[in-house]
């Protein structure tokens, strides 16, 4: 069977088998690295700064190429990566990162920037109905939806960046470090979110971090870096 056939629904939302790679070729960053993600499952990634977590977080959202090993995304083979991922794929795949300014284009305001990703792949006919409907779920009124990255502090901007990570309704949700620079209030706001969009939509989820207690109590197990 080709594998950009449909699996049955029961095929992992994430395999990572065998994963390395890195930035500069004489040193991998991340070596031979397997983690499955089960359909609908939640997995903690948790591990010391700098041993390659945010790497891996990125290969599996297909935003960097591994030098050997597969990804295979709900049953399909990624067969190429970044701007060469494929539409399906890459669409499969909601990713919120640390620092949503580096995220987040400055020049868009944050209706836009939540709806981009529908707009990019011809869906700007859904934009009335998903933006009022995600920008209630991750708490942003409409004061703030008109207004840009800096005239929001960051704690709002991560909030649209994860509306904008929810927008197509992907089946996996990477968020490497969502929370790590937000007050507790946000982050419990934006972890109940995910909660409900999980929930709502049966979706997988792999959350990059270093709080053992935060990981613990959000996801259905954890593995400590490198896994596999
Ligand atoms: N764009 C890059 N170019 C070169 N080296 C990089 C790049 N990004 C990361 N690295 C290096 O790769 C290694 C792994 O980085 P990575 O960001 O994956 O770690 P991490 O576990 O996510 O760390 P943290 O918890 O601090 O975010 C580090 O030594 C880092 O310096």
């Amino acid at each position: 069977m080709p594998d950009t056939a449909l699996e049955p629904a029961s095929a992992p939302a994430l395999e990572l088998r065998d994963i390395t790679t890195g930035y500069d070729r004489r040193v991998p960053v991340v070596r031979e690295v397997s983690l499955t993600v089960a359909d609908g499952e939640a997995v903690g990634l948790l591990g010391p700064s700098g041993c390659g977590k945010s790497t891996l977080a990125r290969v599996a959202a297909l935003l960097h190429r591994p030098w050997s090993g597969t990804v295979r995304l709900a049953g399909r083979t990624a067969r190429g990566f970044r701007h060469r991922a494929p539409r399906e794929l890459r669409t499969g795949v909601g990713v919120v990162f640390q620092q949503p300014r580096l995220a987040a284009d400055p020049r868009l305001t944050l209706a836009d920037l939540i709806a981009e990703p529908l707009r990019a792949t011809g869906r700007r006919a859904e934009i009335p109905e998903r933006l009022p409907e995600l920008a209630a779920s991750v708490g942003l009124g409409d004061d703030l939806l008109t207004r840009r990255p800096h005239e929001v502090s960051d704690g709002q901007l991560q909030r649209a960046c994860l509306a904008r990570a929810l927008v197509l309704r992907p089946g996996l949700l990477v968020c490497d470090e969502m929370t790590a620079m937000l007050d507790a209030s946000t982050t419990a706001a934006l972890v109940a979110t995910v909660e409900r969009y999980r929930r709502e939509h049966g979706a997988a989820l792999l959350a990059v971090g270093h709080d053992r207690v935060l990981l613990e109590r959000w996801c259905d197990r954890v593995v400590d870096f490198p896994a596999g």
